[in-house]
């Protein structure tokens, strides 16, 4: 029943759970923990590798994350990447440095050794890197396997110890080559077999679920989105009846949206499903609210007080499951990541809160959560929806919430949505929505001038939510879409299109 594992330990980079994926899409099941009880989870979990992931710190700094150099005895095999690799050098007496030329982007990479970590790479092949300091000497015992014109040590391994680092980021989409190189590491270095899939991960959940629950009843925050649908079907793969979902319908969801999801977890899933009507109370907690995080941070805990009331009504409650998934957890910030923003569901929750909660989904990314909906027998025009955030068009009014603000902003969400159904475009585009920028500016109609709204079109691509670009619509929808949302849309004069990527930009506006 036991997987091979890979621990990854956590040194704060902003790509750690990637590297975790990785891992987990080449067949071998992974976990992240942090560096700073990392060797003690190691010493309990006997992993087949190690993999160290990049950090903010620079290791010759007082306070710095570090580890005990006992973890490098243990025979296990180690990849350090980047800070990973500076940590592994100086630590086993190495020197590492602040470089004059720091390195970001894309890189061309000089092989010199390609056995093991490299099989199947070519020399010149590009990487990307993202450092200020450098390793300038590499530990006795190394051998340098690959240099950059700025980096004499971009790669290096001792095989008798089976130690390998590299200063590039292996796990992103700009090092074509990391996949092949963290393939390597599992199966030439660690000897992994591949023993681990999403059916196994979703039968092993759900048997986890099934043990944890026993005869205690579960409530289940459902949204009718992707995340909760995946998560309230395992929960009820597992304990059947004992789980009641709850749908809150807070006023701030799309048009339509209540009724449809209702009717979808009526006719389709055959669970003990509520539907709760609190737009007042959440408007009434809303109201004269216009900071980003304040606005979060209320819907949040009103969420849990309404899964509380709920509650109470029925019998021996004693979990709340959600369909948290990773980039809600590491943007809400962790003890070594940066908020970006708080999810309602984990950054948001109030600390007297009466739940455990049972999040399956927690360590996955949204394709991969498709992936079990697949294998779990989700419905497909469910697990293909476009994601909706849960405090709903409330982050997408910019200000204060107000019913003409959710009357513009759900109007021309749904002339959007429709045009991009026309279009054929509603599995190319990942997300795409509007947004009430709250400005005001002059344009003329029917020979008058008028004083209204913009609106803000939104529309990305992206694979996990974690980074996206802007989508390049045609201009025939965009047009169709403008001039539909200004006229049909009263209080509407102007129609702006959202140009920016994810990073710099979120893909929400709040
Ligand atoms: N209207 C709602 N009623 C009940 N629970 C909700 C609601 N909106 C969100 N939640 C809870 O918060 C969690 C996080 O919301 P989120 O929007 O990230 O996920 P989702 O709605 O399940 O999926 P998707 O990302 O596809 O929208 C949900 O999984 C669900 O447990
Ligand atoms: O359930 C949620 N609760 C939230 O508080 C929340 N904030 C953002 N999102 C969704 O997460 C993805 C990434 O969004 P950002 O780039 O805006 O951070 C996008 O899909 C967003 O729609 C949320 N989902
Ligand atoms: N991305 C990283 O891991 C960076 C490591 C270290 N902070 C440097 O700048 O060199
Ligand atoms: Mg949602």
């Amino acid at each position: 029943m036991h997987n091979e594992l890979i621990m990854i330990v956590d040194f704060g980079g902003q790509y750690n759970q990637l590297i975790a994926r990785r891992v987990r899409e080449s067949g071998v099941y992974s976990e992240v923990v942090s560096w700073r009880n990392a060797l003690e989870k190691i010493k309990e979990k006997s992993p087949k590798g190690i993999i160290f992931t990049g950090g903010p710190n620079s290791v010759y700094l007082d306070n710095a994350p570090t580890l005990d150099a006992a973890i490098f005895d243990l025979g296990i095999p180690v990849l350090g990447i980047c800070y990973g690799m500076q940590l592994m050098s100086q630590t086993l007496g190495g020197k590492v440095e602040r470089a004059k030329q720091q390195e970001y982007g894309k890189i061309k990479l000089n092989i010199e050794n390609s056995d093991g970590l490299f099989k199947d790479v070519e020399t010149g092949a590009q990487c990307w890197m993202s450092h200020f300091d450098y390793v300038s000497k590499a530990p006795e015992g190394f051998e340098v396997i690959a240099t950059t014109d700025n980096c004499p040590v971009a790669a290096m391994k001792n095989d008798a110890k089976k130690l390998y680092a590299v200063q590039f980021h292996a796990e992103v989409e700009h090092t074509p080559f990391g996949r092949t190189m963290i393939k390597n590491f599992l199966y030439e270095v660690c000897g992994c077999s591949g023993d681990w899939n999403m059916g196994d991960f979703a039968q092993n959940m759900i048997q986890k679920i099934k043990e944890t629950v026993g005869d205690k009843n579960v409530l289940c925050g459902l949204s009718g989105g992707v995340d909760s649908s995946v998560a309230a079907t395992m929960v009820h793969q597992a304990v059947g009846n004992q789980l009641t979902c709850i749908f809150v319908d807070h006023g701030l969801l799309r048009k339509n949206e209540g009724d449809e999801v209702e009717k979808v977890f009526g006719d389709e899933f055959h669970m003990n499903f509520i539907r709760v009507d609190a737009k007042e109370r959440f408007m009434n907690r809303l109201k004269g609210v216009s900071d980003p995080e304040t606005k979060r941070k209320i819907i949040g805990e009103e969420f849990i007080r309404v899964f509380e009331e709920e509650a109470n009504k029925l019998d021996g409650i004693e979990y709340l499951v959600q369909g948290t998934v990773y980039p809600d957890v590491i943007e809400s910030g962790t003890d070594t990541a940066e908020v970006i923003k708080s999810h309602h569901n984990v950054g948001g929750l109030p600390e007297d809160m009466q739940f455990s909660l049972i999040e399956p989904l927690r360590d996955l990314f949204k394709d991969e959560v498709r992936r079990v909906g697949e294998e779990i027998g989700v419905p497909g025009h469910i697990v293909w929806r476009q994601p909706f955030p849960g405090p709903g068009l409330a982050i997408r009014i910019l200000g204060e919430i107000t019913e003409e603000a959710l009357h513009l902003v759900s109007e021309s969400d749904a002339i959007l949505r429709e045009e991009i159904a026309k279009a054929g475009l509603d599995r190319e585009v990942w997300q795409y929505f509007t947004v009430l920028p709250n400005v005001r500016s002059v344009g003329v109609m029917g020979d008058e001038r008028t004083y209204s709204h913009a609106i803000g079109i939104r529309a990305v691509t992206s694979i996990d939510g974690m980074t996206s670009d802007w989508a390049r619509l045609p201009y025939e929808v965009l047009d169709k879409i403008s001039s539909r949302i200004v006229n049909e849309v009263q209080g509407v004069n102007r129609i702006l299109y959202d140009v920016t990527s994810k990073p710099p930009s979120t893909i929400e506006w709040e």
